[in-house]
C-alpha cells in the first residue's frame, strides 16, 4: 500500500501474518527541539502504525492503552522505520508491539506496547449518541 499521511508515515506492508512495516519520515513541522522530533509525534506514529495491524487484518480496532519508552531523539525528515507485530489476541483484544528505528543502521529510537480492542462499525454512532446525551444533560459526566 503507497500513499501519504500527515505523520509522515509513507508506505505500509505486511511482513508474514502478524508483523507490519512503515516506511517513515518526521515531517519538519513536527519538530520539538532542533532538528528532532516533538515526542507527541513519535508517540502518535506509533499510535498510528500499530493500529493499522489490525486493520491490515481487516479488524477496526480503537487504542486503549499505549506505553512509549523514547530511547534517543528521533531526527527530522530523515528516513525512519517503524516494525508492528503481534504479542498476543484475547478476546476482542489485540496486545501489539512496536519499534521506531533510524536508517539505514536499524539504531533503535523508541518502542511500543499496547492494546487495541476491536469494535464493530457502529462505534463511532455510539460515540455521537453518548455526546449527545452528554450536551442534553450537563453535568452528569458519565
Ligand atoms: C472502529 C469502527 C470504525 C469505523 C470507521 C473506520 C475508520 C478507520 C479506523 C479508524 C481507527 C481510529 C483509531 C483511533 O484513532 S482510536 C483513538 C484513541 N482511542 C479511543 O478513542 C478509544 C476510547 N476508548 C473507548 O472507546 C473504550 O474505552 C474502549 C472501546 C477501549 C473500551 O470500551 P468498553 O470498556 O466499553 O468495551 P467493552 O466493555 O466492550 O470491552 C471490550 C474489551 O476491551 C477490554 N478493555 C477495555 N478497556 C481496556 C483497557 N483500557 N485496557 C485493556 N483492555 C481493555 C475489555 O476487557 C474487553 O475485553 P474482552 O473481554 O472483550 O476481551
Amino acid at each position: 500500500m503507497r500513499g501519504t499521511c500527515r505523520l509522515g508515515v509513507e508506505r505500509e506492508r505486511l511482513e508474514g501474518e502478524d508483523t507490519a512495516l512503515f516506511d517513515v519520515r518526521c515531517p519538519r513541522d513536527q519538530e520539538g527541539g532542533p532538528d528532532v522530533a516533538h515526542g507527541g509525534w513519535t508517540a502518535a506514529v506509533l499510535d498510528e502504525c500499530l493500529g493499522h495491524v489490525p486493520l491490515l487484518h481487516r479488524v477496526l480496532s480503537v487504542t486503549a492503552e499505549l506505553s512509549v519508552s523514547f530511547v534517543k531523539p528521533v531526527p527530522v525528515e530523515r528516513p525512519l522505520e517503524v516494525r508492528a507485530w503481534v504479542e498476543r489476541r484475547a478476546g476482542s483484544r489485540w496486545y501489539i508491539r512496536g519499534e521506531l528505528v533510524l536508517l539505514p543502521n536499524r539504531a533503535l529510537l523508541a518502542k511500543a506496547s499496547g492494546i487495541w480492542v476491536q469494535r464493530d462499525p457502529a462505534h463511532f454512532d455510539r460515540h455521537q449518541r453518548w455526546l449527545a446525551e452528554q450536551d442534553a444533560e450537563p453535568g452528569r459526566g458519565d
